[in-house]
Protein backbone atom coordinates (compact mmCIF):
# COMPACT_ATOMS: atom_id res chain seq x y z
CA UNK A 1 0.00 0.00 0.00
CA UNK A 2 2.77 2.41 1.33
CA UNK A 3 4.44 1.70 -2.65
CA UNK A 4 1.40 2.32 -4.37
CA UNK A 5 1.10 5.44 -3.06
CA UNK A 6 4.68 6.65 -3.58
CA UNK A 7 4.39 5.11 -6.90
CA UNK A 8 1.60 7.45 -7.56
CA UNK A 9 2.96 10.40 -6.08
CA UNK A 10 5.86 9.70 -8.31
CA UNK A 11 3.85 9.27 -11.38
CA UNK A 12 1.42 12.57 -11.00
CA UNK A 13 4.69 14.39 -10.04
CA UNK A 14 6.32 13.20 -13.74
CA UNK A 15 2.63 15.00 -14.87
CA UNK A 16 2.93 17.74 -14.22
CA UNK A 17 6.69 17.92 -14.33
CA UNK A 18 6.10 17.20 -18.00
CA UNK A 19 2.24 17.59 -19.02
CA UNK A 20 2.98 20.54 -21.69
CA UNK A 21 5.44 18.16 -23.04
CA UNK A 22 2.95 14.97 -23.00
CA UNK A 23 -0.13 17.33 -24.14
CA UNK A 24 2.09 18.55 -27.25
CA UNK A 25 3.57 15.00 -28.32
CA UNK A 26 -0.14 13.41 -28.52
CA UNK A 27 -1.64 16.29 -29.72
CA UNK A 28 1.45 16.32 -32.94
CA UNK A 29 0.75 12.75 -32.80
CA UNK A 30 -2.92 12.52 -33.26
CA UNK A 31 -2.44 15.22 -36.08
CA UNK A 32 -0.33 13.28 -38.04
CA UNK A 33 -1.88 10.13 -37.40
CA UNK A 34 -4.65 11.63 -39.19
CA UNK A 35 -2.71 12.31 -41.91
CA UNK A 36 -1.01 9.35 -42.01
CA UNK A 37 -3.84 7.11 -42.72
CA UNK A 38 -4.18 8.44 -45.59
CA UNK A 39 -1.58 6.41 -46.94
CA UNK A 40 -1.22 2.72 -47.69
CA UNK A 41 0.89 1.08 -45.53
CA UNK A 42 -0.16 -2.23 -42.85
CA UNK A 43 -2.30 -1.54 -39.99
CA UNK A 44 -0.94 0.56 -36.87
CA UNK A 45 -1.34 0.03 -33.05
CA UNK A 46 -1.20 2.28 -30.36
CA UNK A 47 2.64 2.53 -29.16
CA UNK A 48 4.18 -0.09 -31.25
CA UNK A 49 2.53 0.62 -34.47
CA UNK A 50 3.68 -1.87 -37.30
CA UNK A 51 6.61 -2.72 -35.54
CA UNK A 52 4.39 -6.05 -35.45
CA UNK A 53 5.21 -6.92 -39.16
CA UNK A 54 8.86 -7.21 -38.75
CA UNK A 55 11.42 -9.01 -36.29
CA UNK A 56 13.27 -6.11 -34.79
CA UNK A 57 15.49 -8.09 -33.20
CA UNK A 58 17.18 -10.05 -36.09
CA UNK A 59 18.47 -7.79 -38.66
CA UNK A 60 18.22 -10.60 -41.06
CA UNK A 61 14.85 -11.62 -40.72
CA UNK A 62 14.06 -7.85 -41.03
CA UNK A 63 15.15 -7.17 -44.34
CA UNK A 64 13.85 -10.31 -45.80
CA UNK A 65 10.45 -9.24 -44.01
CA UNK A 66 10.57 -5.29 -44.94
CA UNK A 67 11.63 -6.37 -49.13
CA UNK A 68 8.32 -8.63 -48.91
CA UNK A 69 6.69 -5.63 -47.74
CA UNK A 70 7.61 -3.35 -50.03
CA UNK A 71 7.42 -6.05 -52.92
CA UNK A 72 3.62 -6.43 -52.20
CA UNK A 73 3.40 -2.81 -52.14
CA UNK A 74 5.47 -2.30 -55.21
CA UNK A 75 2.52 -4.66 -56.93
CA UNK A 76 0.02 -2.78 -55.67
CA UNK A 77 1.29 0.01 -57.29
CA UNK A 78 1.69 2.23 -54.05
CA UNK A 79 4.64 4.98 -54.80
CA UNK A 80 4.76 4.84 -50.64
CA UNK A 81 3.88 3.29 -47.65
CA UNK A 82 2.99 4.60 -44.31
CA UNK A 83 4.90 2.97 -41.19
CA UNK A 84 4.90 3.46 -37.52
CA UNK A 85 8.03 2.30 -36.11
CA UNK A 86 6.66 2.73 -32.59
CA UNK A 87 5.52 6.35 -31.87
CA UNK A 88 7.83 7.01 -34.73
CA UNK A 89 6.29 7.96 -38.24
CA UNK A 90 8.11 7.13 -41.43
CA UNK A 91 6.58 7.12 -45.24
CA UNK A 92 8.84 5.00 -47.22
CA UNK A 93 9.41 6.00 -50.72
CA UNK A 94 9.53 3.38 -53.03
CA UNK A 95 8.44 4.34 -56.47
CA UNK A 96 10.61 6.54 -58.23
CA UNK A 97 8.24 9.71 -59.09
CA UNK A 98 8.07 9.89 -55.35
CA UNK A 99 11.53 9.74 -55.11
CA UNK A 100 12.04 12.09 -57.61
CA UNK A 101 9.53 14.88 -55.83
CA UNK A 102 10.96 14.36 -52.68
CA UNK A 103 14.92 14.88 -53.71
CA UNK A 104 14.47 17.92 -55.97
CA UNK A 105 12.37 19.47 -53.03
CA UNK A 106 14.14 22.38 -51.73
CA UNK A 107 11.69 22.42 -48.87
CA UNK A 108 12.95 18.93 -47.37
CA UNK A 109 16.60 18.86 -47.22
CA UNK A 110 16.56 17.98 -43.45
CA UNK A 111 17.80 15.16 -42.62
CA UNK A 112 15.88 13.30 -40.38
CA UNK A 113 16.04 12.58 -36.38
CA UNK A 114 16.91 9.42 -36.86
CA UNK A 115 20.50 10.79 -38.24
CA UNK A 116 20.62 12.30 -34.46
CA UNK A 117 22.59 9.26 -32.89
CA UNK A 118 25.87 10.46 -35.74
CA UNK A 119 25.93 13.97 -34.63
CA UNK A 120 28.24 12.57 -31.45
CA UNK A 121 30.49 11.37 -34.29
CA UNK A 122 29.96 13.60 -37.06
CA UNK A 123 28.99 16.68 -35.54
CA UNK A 124 26.78 18.86 -38.26
CA UNK A 125 28.80 18.17 -41.25
CA UNK A 126 27.63 18.04 -44.60
CA UNK A 127 26.03 14.83 -44.28
CA UNK A 128 24.08 16.03 -41.13
CA UNK A 129 23.82 19.79 -41.38
CA UNK A 130 20.60 21.58 -42.92
CA UNK A 131 19.47 24.95 -44.25
CA UNK A 132 22.26 27.08 -44.37
CA UNK A 133 24.86 25.82 -43.08
CA UNK A 134 24.76 22.92 -45.22
CA UNK A 135 24.47 25.27 -48.32
CA UNK A 136 27.33 27.01 -47.26
CA UNK A 137 29.74 23.59 -46.85
CA UNK A 138 28.23 22.02 -50.06
CA UNK A 139 29.79 25.55 -51.60
CA UNK A 140 33.22 25.55 -49.73
CA UNK A 141 33.37 21.62 -50.36
CA UNK A 142 32.49 20.81 -54.02
CA UNK A 143 35.80 22.41 -55.35
CA UNK A 144 37.51 19.22 -53.46
CA UNK A 145 35.97 16.53 -56.12
CA UNK A 146 36.71 19.16 -59.06
CA UNK A 147 37.51 16.87 -61.96
CA UNK A 148 41.35 18.13 -62.03
CA UNK A 149 41.68 16.80 -58.16
CA UNK A 150 40.36 13.94 -58.79
CA UNK A 151 42.43 13.07 -62.24
CA UNK A 152 45.34 13.54 -59.57
CA UNK A 153 43.81 10.35 -56.93
CA UNK A 154 44.46 8.13 -59.65
CA UNK A 155 47.85 7.66 -59.16
CA UNK A 156 46.76 6.82 -54.96
CA UNK A 157 44.06 4.21 -56.71
CA UNK A 158 46.82 2.08 -58.61
CA UNK A 159 49.10 2.29 -55.86
CA UNK A 160 46.93 0.94 -53.02
CA UNK A 161 44.83 -1.17 -55.81
CA UNK A 162 48.59 -2.82 -56.60
CA UNK A 163 49.55 -3.15 -52.31
CA UNK A 164 45.73 -4.71 -52.19
CA UNK A 165 46.72 -7.90 -54.82
CA UNK A 166 50.00 -7.97 -52.92
CA UNK A 167 48.15 -8.57 -49.82
CA UNK A 168 45.73 -11.21 -51.15
CA UNK A 169 48.34 -13.07 -53.24
CA UNK A 170 48.94 -15.80 -50.74
CA UNK A 171 45.64 -17.09 -51.14
CA UNK A 172 45.78 -16.98 -55.01
CA UNK A 173 48.93 -19.28 -54.00
CA UNK A 174 47.31 -21.47 -51.97
CA UNK A 175 43.88 -21.86 -53.53
CA UNK A 176 42.26 -21.21 -50.02
CA UNK A 177 38.71 -19.30 -49.57
CA UNK A 178 39.60 -15.98 -47.90
CA UNK A 179 37.00 -13.05 -46.68
CA UNK A 180 38.06 -10.57 -48.82
CA UNK A 181 35.84 -7.77 -47.00
CA UNK A 182 38.43 -6.63 -44.24
CA UNK A 183 41.22 -6.55 -47.21
CA UNK A 184 38.89 -4.11 -49.28
CA UNK A 185 37.76 -1.92 -46.34
CA UNK A 186 41.53 -1.59 -45.33
CA UNK A 187 42.20 -0.37 -49.16
CA UNK A 188 39.78 1.58 -49.08
CA UNK A 189 40.43 3.40 -45.81
CA UNK A 190 43.83 3.79 -47.22
CA UNK A 191 42.78 5.88 -50.44
CA UNK A 192 40.55 7.78 -48.58
CA UNK A 193 43.60 9.30 -46.23
CA UNK A 194 46.16 9.48 -48.94
CA UNK A 195 43.56 10.87 -51.37
CA UNK A 196 41.50 13.08 -48.87
CA UNK A 197 43.80 13.60 -46.22
CA UNK A 198 46.86 13.17 -47.99
CA UNK A 199 47.74 11.39 -45.02
CA UNK A 200 49.45 7.74 -45.56
CA UNK A 201 48.31 5.36 -42.23
CA UNK A 202 49.39 2.23 -44.50
CA UNK A 203 46.21 0.47 -43.00
CA UNK A 204 46.50 -2.44 -45.59
CA UNK A 205 49.77 -3.25 -44.27
CA UNK A 206 48.75 -2.87 -40.09
CA UNK A 207 45.54 -5.55 -40.16
CA UNK A 208 45.16 -4.08 -36.45
CA UNK A 209 44.22 -1.00 -37.23
CA UNK A 210 41.39 0.12 -34.52
CA UNK A 211 39.51 3.26 -36.50
CA UNK A 212 38.26 0.31 -39.16
CA UNK A 213 37.40 -1.63 -36.24
CA UNK A 214 35.94 1.15 -34.66
CA UNK A 215 33.85 2.60 -37.87
CA UNK A 216 32.37 -0.78 -38.19
CA UNK A 217 30.77 -1.08 -34.74
CA UNK A 218 29.78 2.94 -34.70
CA UNK A 219 27.72 2.03 -37.37
CA UNK A 220 26.05 -1.00 -36.10
CA UNK A 221 25.19 0.04 -32.70
CA UNK A 222 24.08 3.43 -34.48
CA UNK A 223 21.32 1.30 -36.77
CA UNK A 224 20.70 -0.11 -33.79
CA UNK A 225 19.61 2.86 -31.70
CA UNK A 226 17.31 3.67 -34.87
CA UNK A 227 16.03 0.26 -35.37
CA UNK A 228 14.70 0.18 -31.46
CA UNK A 229 12.92 3.87 -30.63
CA UNK A 230 13.59 2.88 -26.85
CA UNK A 231 16.92 3.38 -26.94
CA UNK A 232 16.48 6.76 -27.62
CA UNK A 233 15.97 7.37 -24.24
CA UNK A 234 19.28 8.12 -22.40
CA UNK A 235 19.34 5.79 -19.69
CA UNK A 236 18.25 2.60 -21.53
CA UNK A 237 20.77 3.38 -24.25
CA UNK A 238 23.50 3.46 -21.61
CA UNK A 239 21.80 0.34 -19.21
CA UNK A 240 20.60 -2.06 -21.92
CA UNK A 241 21.88 -0.85 -25.20
CA UNK A 242 25.84 0.03 -26.45
CA UNK A 243 25.77 3.12 -25.08
CA UNK A 244 29.04 2.56 -23.29
CA UNK A 245 30.82 0.79 -26.49
CA UNK A 246 29.31 3.60 -28.31
CA UNK A 247 31.09 5.99 -26.51
CA UNK A 248 34.28 4.21 -26.66
CA UNK A 249 34.75 3.33 -30.00
CA UNK A 250 33.80 7.11 -30.73
CA UNK A 251 36.36 8.58 -28.95
CA UNK A 252 38.99 5.97 -31.06
CA UNK A 253 37.51 7.35 -33.99
CA UNK A 254 37.86 10.89 -33.20
CA UNK A 255 40.88 10.87 -31.40
CA UNK A 256 42.39 9.74 -35.03
CA UNK A 257 41.14 12.37 -37.04
CA UNK A 258 42.15 14.96 -34.68
CA UNK A 259 45.71 13.47 -34.65
CA UNK A 260 45.73 13.89 -38.44
CA UNK A 261 44.63 17.16 -38.60
CA UNK A 262 46.51 18.45 -36.18
CA UNK A 263 50.02 16.90 -37.87
CA UNK A 264 48.32 18.59 -41.26
CA UNK A 265 47.86 21.79 -39.51
CA UNK A 266 51.30 22.24 -38.25
CA UNK A 267 52.49 21.01 -41.36
CA UNK A 268 50.21 23.62 -43.19
CA UNK A 269 51.64 26.30 -41.20
CA UNK A 270 55.67 25.60 -41.22
CA UNK A 271 55.31 25.68 -45.35
CA UNK A 272 52.21 28.00 -46.29
CA UNK A 273 54.15 30.86 -46.93
CA UNK A 274 52.46 33.13 -49.68
CA UNK A 275 49.15 34.05 -48.17
CA UNK A 276 48.97 36.90 -50.89
CA UNK A 277 48.67 34.21 -54.10
CA UNK A 278 45.27 33.60 -53.77
CA UNK A 279 45.21 29.49 -54.10
CA UNK A 280 42.96 27.94 -56.97
CA UNK A 281 40.86 25.61 -54.62
CA UNK A 282 40.02 23.29 -57.16
CA UNK A 283 43.02 21.89 -57.35
CA UNK A 284 43.44 21.43 -53.81
CA UNK A 285 42.97 18.35 -51.62
CA UNK A 286 40.24 17.98 -49.51
CA UNK A 287 41.98 18.76 -46.41
CA UNK A 288 44.54 21.43 -47.72
CA UNK A 289 41.54 22.68 -48.82
CA UNK A 290 39.84 22.62 -45.17
CA UNK A 291 42.98 24.40 -43.79
CA UNK A 292 43.22 27.05 -46.56
CA UNK A 293 39.22 27.50 -45.23
CA UNK A 294 40.61 27.78 -41.69
CA UNK A 295 43.76 30.27 -42.45
CA UNK A 296 41.21 32.32 -44.39
CA UNK A 297 39.26 32.31 -41.20
CA UNK A 298 35.87 30.06 -42.58
CA UNK A 299 36.43 27.32 -40.44
CA UNK A 300 37.52 26.55 -37.46
CA UNK A 301 38.91 23.41 -35.83
CA UNK A 302 35.79 21.51 -34.83
CA UNK A 303 34.51 22.69 -38.09
CA UNK A 304 37.26 21.00 -39.66
CA UNK A 305 37.06 17.58 -37.75
CA UNK A 306 33.54 17.22 -38.03
CA UNK A 307 33.84 17.44 -41.81
CA UNK A 308 36.68 14.91 -42.04
CA UNK A 309 35.14 12.93 -39.99
CA UNK A 310 32.19 12.90 -42.54
CA UNK A 311 34.31 12.31 -45.53
CA UNK A 312 36.61 9.67 -43.98
CA UNK A 313 33.61 7.69 -43.11
CA UNK A 314 31.61 8.14 -46.09
CA UNK A 315 34.39 7.98 -48.22
CA UNK A 316 35.96 4.57 -47.43
CA UNK A 317 32.45 2.42 -45.88
CA UNK A 318 30.31 2.90 -48.44
CA UNK A 319 33.28 2.44 -51.50
CA UNK A 320 34.68 -0.76 -49.73
CA UNK A 321 30.74 -2.49 -49.25
CA UNK A 322 30.27 -1.88 -52.97
CA UNK A 323 33.45 -3.61 -54.25
CA UNK A 324 32.66 -6.26 -51.96
CA UNK A 325 29.38 -6.68 -53.50
CA UNK A 326 30.28 -6.90 -56.52
CA UNK A 327 33.24 -9.34 -56.35
CA UNK A 328 30.66 -11.59 -54.57
CA UNK A 329 28.09 -11.35 -57.77
CA UNK A 330 30.74 -11.51 -60.33
CA UNK A 331 32.21 -14.78 -58.69
CA UNK A 332 28.29 -16.25 -58.99
CA UNK A 333 28.14 -15.64 -62.78
CA UNK A 334 31.30 -16.52 -64.65
CA UNK A 335 30.15 -15.32 -67.82
CA UNK A 336 29.89 -11.77 -66.87
CA UNK A 337 33.24 -11.73 -65.26
CA UNK A 338 34.78 -13.23 -68.68
CA UNK A 339 33.17 -10.31 -70.24
CA UNK A 340 34.83 -8.04 -67.61
CA UNK A 341 38.00 -9.52 -68.02
CA UNK A 342 38.08 -9.14 -71.72
CA UNK A 343 37.11 -5.44 -71.37
CA UNK A 344 40.28 -5.27 -69.10
CA UNK A 345 42.47 -7.28 -71.29
CA UNK A 346 41.53 -5.30 -74.45
CA UNK A 347 42.67 -2.27 -72.67
CA UNK A 348 45.91 -3.53 -71.01
CA UNK A 349 46.61 -6.19 -72.66
CA UNK A 350 49.08 -8.14 -70.89
CA UNK A 351 50.92 -5.07 -69.44
CA UNK A 352 51.38 -4.27 -66.08
CA UNK A 353 51.08 0.08 -66.86
CA UNK A 354 49.21 2.34 -64.21
CA UNK A 355 45.34 3.52 -65.34
CA UNK A 356 44.70 6.43 -66.95
CA UNK A 357 41.50 8.13 -66.86
CA UNK A 358 41.23 7.03 -70.65
CA UNK A 359 41.62 3.97 -69.94
CA UNK A 360 38.69 4.43 -67.15
CA UNK A 361 36.35 5.77 -69.71
CA UNK A 362 36.75 2.90 -71.50
CA UNK A 363 35.34 0.97 -68.31
CA UNK A 364 31.85 0.38 -69.62
CA UNK A 365 31.21 -2.84 -69.46
CA UNK A 366 32.95 -2.97 -65.57
CA UNK A 367 30.58 0.15 -65.44
CA UNK A 368 27.25 -1.88 -65.78
CA UNK A 369 28.41 -4.74 -63.48
CA UNK A 370 29.06 -1.99 -60.58
CA UNK A 371 26.03 0.00 -61.03
CA UNK A 372 24.21 -3.69 -60.73
CA UNK A 373 25.77 -4.23 -58.31
CA UNK A 374 24.76 -0.79 -56.36
CA UNK A 375 21.37 -1.41 -57.76
CA UNK A 376 20.90 -4.53 -56.20
CA UNK A 377 23.20 -3.86 -52.88
CA UNK A 378 23.42 -0.33 -52.61
CA UNK A 379 25.68 0.89 -50.12
CA UNK A 380 23.35 3.66 -48.46
CA UNK A 381 20.37 1.33 -48.25
CA UNK A 382 17.95 3.73 -47.19
CA UNK A 383 17.97 7.67 -46.30
CA UNK A 384 15.59 10.02 -44.47
CA UNK A 385 14.50 13.82 -44.53
CA UNK A 386 12.18 15.66 -41.60
CA UNK A 387 9.20 17.49 -42.65
CA UNK A 388 9.88 20.46 -41.05
CA UNK A 389 6.55 22.17 -42.44
CA UNK A 390 3.18 20.79 -43.90
CA UNK A 391 4.29 20.30 -47.26
CA UNK A 392 2.55 18.91 -50.39
CA UNK A 393 4.45 16.89 -53.06
CA UNK A 394 3.49 14.83 -55.64
CA UNK A 395 -0.28 15.87 -54.62
CA UNK A 396 0.46 13.59 -51.34
CA UNK A 397 -0.20 16.17 -48.03
CA UNK A 398 3.27 15.64 -45.92
CA UNK A 399 2.55 16.83 -42.45
CA UNK A 400 5.22 18.24 -39.86
CA UNK A 401 6.90 16.13 -37.88
CA UNK A 402 6.66 12.61 -40.23
CA UNK A 403 10.18 11.12 -41.81
CA UNK A 404 9.92 10.34 -45.10
CA UNK A 405 12.69 7.45 -45.94
CA UNK A 406 14.20 7.23 -49.53
CA UNK A 407 14.80 3.16 -49.31
CA UNK A 408 17.12 2.38 -52.71
CA UNK A 409 17.51 -0.88 -51.44
CA UNK A 410 13.35 -1.65 -52.22
CA UNK A 411 12.75 0.91 -54.62
CA UNK A 412 15.67 -0.31 -56.83
CA UNK A 413 13.80 -4.26 -56.74
CA UNK A 414 10.44 -3.12 -57.73
CA UNK A 415 9.62 -5.49 -59.65
CA UNK A 416 7.11 -2.91 -61.83
CA UNK A 417 10.50 -1.71 -63.08
CA UNK A 418 13.21 -4.43 -63.12
CA UNK A 419 12.46 -7.51 -64.58
CA UNK A 420 13.39 -10.47 -62.04
CA UNK A 421 14.71 -7.33 -59.19
CA UNK A 422 16.43 -10.12 -57.68
CA UNK A 423 18.80 -11.75 -60.14
CA UNK A 424 22.30 -9.92 -61.09
CA UNK A 425 22.34 -8.86 -64.71
CA UNK A 426 24.75 -5.82 -65.55
CA UNK A 427 22.66 -5.69 -69.29
CA UNK A 428 19.96 -3.89 -66.66
CA UNK A 429 22.58 -1.01 -67.46
CA UNK A 430 22.07 -1.37 -71.20
CA UNK A 431 21.90 2.33 -73.03
CA UNK A 432 18.22 0.97 -74.22
CA UNK A 433 17.26 -0.03 -70.71
CA UNK A 434 18.47 2.82 -69.11
CA UNK A 435 16.46 5.04 -71.55
CA UNK A 436 13.34 3.30 -71.28
CA UNK A 437 12.89 3.27 -67.68
CA UNK A 438 12.22 6.54 -65.09
CA UNK A 439 15.74 8.46 -64.31
CA UNK A 440 15.12 7.80 -60.69
CA UNK A 441 14.44 3.93 -60.99
CA UNK A 442 18.12 3.62 -59.29
CA UNK A 443 19.55 6.17 -57.40
CA UNK A 444 22.45 4.68 -55.00
CA UNK A 445 24.29 7.42 -54.89
CA UNK A 446 20.53 9.92 -53.90
CA UNK A 447 19.67 12.58 -56.53
CA UNK A 448 18.83 16.27 -56.10
CA UNK A 449 20.50 18.85 -54.37
CA UNK A 450 21.61 16.37 -51.46
CA UNK A 451 23.44 14.15 -53.79
CA UNK A 452 26.52 11.99 -52.85
CA UNK A 453 29.34 14.45 -53.43
CA UNK A 454 31.94 11.77 -53.50
CA UNK A 455 30.06 9.78 -57.00
CA UNK A 456 32.71 10.46 -59.29
CA UNK A 457 35.20 9.61 -56.38
CA UNK A 458 33.58 6.65 -55.87
CA UNK A 459 33.60 5.34 -59.38
CA UNK A 460 37.34 5.95 -60.14
CA UNK A 461 38.26 4.17 -57.58
CA UNK A 462 35.90 0.87 -57.64
CA UNK A 463 36.57 0.54 -61.61
CA UNK A 464 40.63 1.47 -61.22
CA UNK A 465 40.86 -1.13 -58.15
CA UNK A 466 38.50 -4.03 -59.77
CA UNK A 467 39.81 -3.46 -63.16
CA UNK A 468 43.45 -4.07 -61.43
CA UNK A 469 41.72 -6.81 -59.78
CA UNK A 470 41.22 -8.63 -63.23
CA UNK A 471 44.06 -8.48 -64.52
CA UNK A 472 45.52 -10.29 -62.17
CA UNK A 473 43.04 -13.13 -60.60
CA UNK A 474 39.70 -14.92 -61.47
CA UNK A 475 37.46 -15.58 -58.52
CA UNK A 476 34.79 -18.38 -57.35
CA UNK A 477 32.62 -18.84 -54.66
CA UNK A 478 31.30 -21.84 -52.97
CA UNK A 479 28.79 -20.24 -50.75
CA UNK A 480 25.35 -20.06 -52.25
CA UNK A 481 24.69 -16.58 -53.61
CA UNK A 482 21.86 -16.02 -51.70
CA UNK A 483 23.67 -17.32 -48.58
CA UNK A 484 25.40 -14.12 -47.93
CA UNK A 485 22.06 -12.34 -46.62
CA UNK A 486 21.92 -7.96 -46.34
CA UNK A 487 22.19 -6.53 -43.60
CA UNK A 488 21.29 -3.01 -43.98
CA UNK A 489 23.15 -1.32 -41.26
CA UNK A 490 24.13 2.85 -41.85
CA UNK A 491 25.80 0.91 -44.70
CA UNK A 492 24.79 -2.10 -46.35
CA UNK A 493 26.66 -5.35 -45.19
CA UNK A 494 26.36 -8.69 -45.94
CA UNK A 495 26.08 -11.60 -43.47
CA UNK A 496 29.47 -13.72 -44.36
CA UNK A 497 31.40 -10.98 -45.47
CA UNK A 498 32.82 -11.78 -48.96
CA UNK A 499 34.15 -15.05 -48.67
CA UNK A 500 35.43 -16.11 -51.99
CA UNK A 501 38.27 -18.37 -53.48
CA UNK A 502 40.81 -16.48 -55.76
CA UNK A 503 42.53 -17.84 -58.99
CA UNK A 504 45.70 -16.31 -60.52
CA UNK A 505 45.06 -15.98 -64.33
CA UNK A 506 47.59 -17.94 -66.54
CA UNK A 507 45.87 -17.10 -70.05
CA UNK A 508 47.42 -12.85 -70.14
CA UNK A 509 51.20 -13.91 -69.95
C1 LIG B 1 29.64 3.54 -53.66
C2 LIG B 1 29.95 4.62 -52.98
C3 LIG B 1 28.98 5.60 -52.42
C4 LIG B 1 27.61 5.57 -52.33
C5 LIG B 1 26.69 4.46 -52.79
C6 LIG B 1 27.19 6.80 -51.70
C7 LIG B 1 25.87 7.14 -51.47
C8 LIG B 1 25.46 8.32 -50.90
C9 LIG B 1 24.09 8.68 -50.66
C10 LIG B 1 22.88 7.81 -50.96
C11 LIG B 1 24.08 9.91 -50.10
C12 LIG B 1 22.85 10.68 -49.61
C13 LIG B 1 22.68 10.35 -48.15
C14 LIG B 1 21.59 11.06 -47.47
O1 LIG B 1 20.82 11.81 -48.08
O2 LIG B 1 21.48 10.86 -46.25
C15 LIG B 1 25.44 10.34 -49.98
C16 LIG B 1 25.83 11.54 -49.44
C17 LIG B 1 27.14 11.89 -49.24
N1 LIG B 1 28.25 11.19 -49.64
FE1 LIG B 1 28.29 9.44 -50.63
N2 LIG B 1 28.29 7.55 -51.42
C18 LIG B 1 29.40 6.87 -51.85
C19 LIG B 1 30.71 7.30 -51.77
C20 LIG B 1 31.12 8.48 -51.21
C21 LIG B 1 32.48 8.93 -51.16
C22 LIG B 1 33.66 8.18 -51.76
C23 LIG B 1 32.48 10.11 -50.47
C24 LIG B 1 33.61 11.02 -50.13
C25 LIG B 1 34.81 10.95 -50.60
C26 LIG B 1 31.10 10.42 -50.12
C27 LIG B 1 30.68 11.52 -49.41
C28 LIG B 1 29.36 11.86 -49.21
C29 LIG B 1 28.94 13.05 -48.50
C30 LIG B 1 29.84 14.08 -47.83
C31 LIG B 1 27.54 13.08 -48.53
C32 LIG B 1 26.62 14.16 -47.98
C33 LIG B 1 26.29 15.11 -49.13
C34 LIG B 1 25.33 16.23 -48.76
O3 LIG B 1 24.39 16.02 -47.98
O4 LIG B 1 25.50 17.32 -49.32
N3 LIG B 1 30.31 9.41 -50.59
N4 LIG B 1 26.27 9.36 -50.48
Amino acid sequence: MHFLNIATIFLITIFLFYYKLIYNFIRDRLRIYKYMRKFDGPYSFPIIGTLYMVNIFDISKFTTQSMELAQYYCQKGCGTIGLWLGPVPLIAVINPQHAKEILESNEVITKAEEYDILFPWLGTGLLTSTGSKWRQRRKMLTPAFHFKVLNDFLSVHDYQAKVFLEQIKPYADSGKEVDLFPYIKRLALDVICDTSMGVTIDAQNNHDHQYVESVRLLSEYAFEWILRPWLRLKPLWYLTGPGHEYDRHLKIVTDFTKTVIKEKWEEFQKFHVDPVVKTDKRSMAFLDLLLELRNEGLMNEDDIREEVDTFMFEGHDTTSASMGWTLWCLAHNPEFQEKVIQEVDGIFGTSDRDCTNDDLKQMKYLEKCLKESLRMYPSVPFFGRTVEQDVVINGDFFPKGVRIIVMPLLLQRNPLIFDNPNQYNPENFSEDKIGSRHAYSDIPFSAGPRNCIGQKFAMMEEKAVISWFFRKYRVTASQPFGMNKILPELILKSSLGFPLTVHHRTDNK
